[in-house]
């Protein structure tokens, strides 16, 4: 025997209904023996509900309500059944609706409703379906029977959430399943006191019926056919990611229940699972799938938990004082004061110092449960003993569930450790000693980020997401896009990673998507949806999506855009960038970036600093990590200016020379920048400051290589004129050094605390002399690496190499968050 059962909208229409009938065909294909239970179609149960409470108050309108529910019973007749039997089936339904109504009408004028009534009221949704249905039904030629379940199902007279008598039960429903052959079509949810009094199963109602009817006949399985793919890892409207669990014991159901997973409710499975039946939860709109099986062992799983829930909505009451620490009973009156006035406590933690318990409820009880305390404890207090009880709101609880975290370590840390990295604070743990539920309690605003987070990692098939915001999509910010869009497949299957850009912005257009925007087309995006760009609203939206894995990428020269860096990563969000402006202000400025970044456990990185892709940044942070001492840097650090000189001859013209290097994308978006040696001077700086020197900007000393009307030059055009104009000057400069057999670099070094940068015509023995293209060559002289220096070379400058170095930035985070 198989049980099935389908709740509210499996039944809820007529198209829901033909899916459900074919089901039940199918099964009488295979020749399965089945019992089917219902729930009402979807809403009535509630219609019912209010239609009782207007009929206590008087007012008349419920009729309209009734006619309404009629109606819906109705055009499933008309649908389903043919013309010819149709009449016989009305007036068999318009029958129960009169008994309903003759119902009403009592409760109308002794304007009373007790729970008595309010169970019979309610029965009339399974009723009404349930005749339908089977209606429906036998017109197929089906051999099949409307069985009322207040003639099997016996219980106390406990009305809204009555006992059943299991011992009477079963023998009745062995009894009537003996009796006939029939498909039995069961009312779900309802049931009988011995005076056949019409009662209610409480909450789980239609499932419970279908759990106590395979329990008594001993079924194989017990389908529950509902809505959705069965259980989900999470809830798919806060985690997109979620997919279906295929296997979940009892337990563990009841653990994520508890925390808000609704599509069961696994108390009302007590009685299969005490027989070890297992139960099956199919999707009626989606039937070939296999949905979720609930037993009392699952098969080994990949993963070691098997879902996330929360309680979207708690409040923490907190009782502390030094008069709790080894007073036996304190606890003993609190939560028994809490049981006389029936609040259910949700999660419990206390410390081992005993000197503090909290717990946490539902927010709309909180004021009530204050006043409970404060009067049972009022002595307490008045003593000191323990002080004021302290009620916080505006939280949520996340549980964390699965058999597979008994006995296992580490899966603590790993919450922790990713609630931590991005910036979720733990207000509340408790784990209780079953091992299968870790519960932490966070702020409200930060639920949806922590569902993510700890879904992404714990979930490890899935990629890991990294969400990103990128500013300035001129020439390195577009060869960025387009290398993460080449990059992504690979990056998904090879690293787990999924980078997402879900928010762009240029000086005129910004556009943010939280569901990422699609990188084959984001100009088109931009100009189409984008909305003027506002930089602070651009970071106040960061902000407010609070996205996990959220990275921010600036590949602007903006001078201002830097002021943002510090909220950012206050707001656990990381930082990368190619731009040099803020770690070349203020040397305070650049430590208070590095201190907020690590103390929220953030990335700032900003490896195209110097050398753009060249492993510089990484190279010195990494010998000042392994406590080297740094001696003397010596390098070149444009490529700009190496392109330069290594192209410049006499007979061209020196300002088309710049004007190439532009093209090629080696310049900066001003160029002066370069020429000026203010490019220079920042690398060196950064360079001195991460060797671990508290250098500010005007320690560096630049020896310019522009003639004074080039460096005046107010505008980029007439910076290029004044170039044309000054060519005599670096011809000369040129022909100086070769009538010398040197060539002309320009050199950045920092020895002894001083940097200094300049044009330097060098010899053939210099190791800069060979240099070619637009190279840069650093070259470190350490501790340990002083006989010899440590030499870094190559193209240090371009878009392609420069997007790559940000890039790798990127994707360190993503390594990093994993
Ligand atoms: N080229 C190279 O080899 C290297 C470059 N870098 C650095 O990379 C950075 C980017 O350079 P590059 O791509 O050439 O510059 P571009 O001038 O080509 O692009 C800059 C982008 O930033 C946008 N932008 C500027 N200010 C703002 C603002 N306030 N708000 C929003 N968007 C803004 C611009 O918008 P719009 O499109 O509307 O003008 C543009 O899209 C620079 O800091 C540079 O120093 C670092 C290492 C090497
Ligand atoms: N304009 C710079 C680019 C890298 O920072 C250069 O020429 O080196
Ligand atoms: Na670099």
């Amino acid at each position: 025997m198989q049980v099935l059962k389908f709740g509210g909208t499996s039944v809820g229409s007529v198209d829901s209904i033909k899916q459900v009938i074919q089901i039940i065909e199918n099964h009488r294909q295979n020749g399965d023996q089945i019992t089917v239970v219902f729930s009402a179609m979807g809403g009535i149960t509630n219609q019912l509900i209010e239609i009782g409470r207007m009929a206590t108050t008087g007012e008349t309108d419920y009729m309209e309500l009734v006619r309404r529910i009629e109606d819906r019973h109705f055009n499933v007749i008309k649908a389903l059944i043919p013309v010819k039997e149709q009449s016989k089936v009305f007036a068999h339904v318009r029958g129960i609706i009169n008994e309903l109504e003759d119902l009403l009408r009592g409760v109308s004028l002794i304007r009373e409703l007790t729970l008595r009534t309010h169970d019979l009221i309610t029965s009339f949704g399974e009723r009404l379906s349930t005749t339908i249905i089977t209606e429906c039904v036998k017109s197929r030629g089906i051999p099949a029977q409307f069985c009322d379940a207040r003639k099997i199902i016996k219980t106390d007279a406990q009305f809204g959430q009555a006992e059943v008598n299991y011992t009477l039960t079963n023998q009745l429903v062995q009894e009537h399943f003996a009796k006939t052959s029939d498909l039995q079509l069961v009312t779900g949810f309802i049931g009988s006191t011995e005076k056949n009094e019409t009662t209610t199963l409480g909450r789980g109602g239609s499932d419970y019926t279908a759990s106590i009817l395979g329990a008594a006949l001993n079924a194989e399985v017990i389908d529950i056919w509902t809505d959705v793919d069965g259980m989900m890892t999470a809830d798919p409207r806060k985690v997109p990611n979620a997919f279906n669990i295929p296997t979940i014991t009892y337990a563990e159901a009841m653990e994520l229940s508890h925390f808000g997973a609704k599509v069961i409710y696994p108390p009302s499975l007590q009685p299969a699972f005490a027989r070890n039946i297992p139960v099956r939860v199919l999707n009626t709109f989606n039937p070939t799938h296999a949905g979720t099986v609930v037993s009392r062992t699952a098969e080994r799983r990949q993963y070691t938990i098997t879902g996330i829930s929360s309680i979207d909505d708690i409040a923490l009451v907190n009782v502390q004082g030094s008069g709790m620490i080894g007073v036996a009973g304190v606890s003993a009156k609190l939560f028994g004061v809490l049981a006389a006035h029936k609040i259910s406590v949700i999660l419990i933690s206390q410390a081992s110092s005993e000197h503090s318990i909290c717990f946490a409820i539902d927010p709309r009880g909180a004021e009530n449960v204050k006043t409970i305390l404060d009067a049972e404890f009022a002595t307490e207090i008045a003593h000191g003993h323990i002080d004021n009880i302290a009620i916080e709101r505006d939280l949520s609880v996340i549980a964390t569930v699965g058999e597979g975290m008994k006995k296992s370590s580490g899966i603590a840390g790993k919450l922790f450790s990713v609630l931590g990295k991005n910036g979720v604070n733990i207000v509340a743990v408790a784990q209780g000693s079953s091992e299968i539920n870790i519960s932490v309690v966070i702020n409200k605003n930060n639920l949806s980020k922590a569902l993510n987070s700890l879904h992404n990692i714990f979930f490890q098939s899935e990629a890991r997401v990294l969400n990103l915001y990128l500013v300035g999509t001129g020439l390195i910010g577009k060869t960025l896009l387009q290398q993460i869009y080449n990059q992504s497949e690979y990056l998904r299957s090879e690293k787990l990673l999924k980078v997402c850009v879900v928010g762009m912005t240029n000086t005129k257009k910004m556009v943010l998507d939280t569901r990422g925007i699609s990188l084959d087309g984001w100009r088109e995006r931009l100009l189409t949806d984008g909305v003027t760009t506002s930089l602070p609203a651009f970071v106040e939206k960061i902000k407010d999506y609070n996205l996990p894995n959220s990275v921010f990428i600036d590949c602007t020269s903006d001078k201002d855009i830097v002021q943002f860096y510090e909220s950012l990563l206050d707001a656990n969000i990381s930082v990368v960038t190619p731009n040099k402006v803020a770690n070349s202000g203020p040397y305070s400025e650049y430590r208070r970036l590095q201190r907020t970044a690590l103390n929220r456990g953030v990335k700032f990185l900003y490896e195209t600093n110097v050398g753009a892709g060249l492993p510089i940044i990484n190279t010195v942070q990494g010998l000042m990590t392994a406590g080297d001492r740094f001696l003397k840097i010596e390098a070149i650090l444009s490529g700009t200016l190496s392109f330069i000189f290594n192209t410049f001859r006499p007979g061209i013209s020196f300002a088309d020379v710049v004007r190439e290097a532009k093209e090629k994308g080696y310049t900066e978006p001003d160029p002066r920048d370069d020429l000026s040696g203010l490019d220079v001077a920042r690398k060196i700086l950064i360079l001195a400051r991460e060797a671990g020197f508290p250098l500010e900007p005007e320690d560096v000393t630049i020896d310019t290589l522009l003639p004074e009307s080039c460096l005046a030059a107010p505008t980029i055009p007439a910076f290029f004129e004044e170039l044309e104009r000054n060519n005599d000057y670096f011809e000369n400069l040129l022909a100086e050094a070769e009538t010398k057999g040197e060539k002309l670099r320009f050199v950045a070094s920092f020895e002894n605390n001083k940097a200094t940068i300049g044009l330097r015509p060098v010899g053939v023995e210099h190791p800069f002399y060979q240099l070619t293209g637009a190279d840069n060559i650093v070259s470190f002289t350490t501790e340990r690496y002083k006989d010899r220096p440590l030499v870094i070379k190559g193209p240090g400058a371009g878009a392609e190499v420069t997007a790559s170095g940000v890039f790798a930035d990127v994707v360190s985070i993503g390594s990093y968050l994993a």
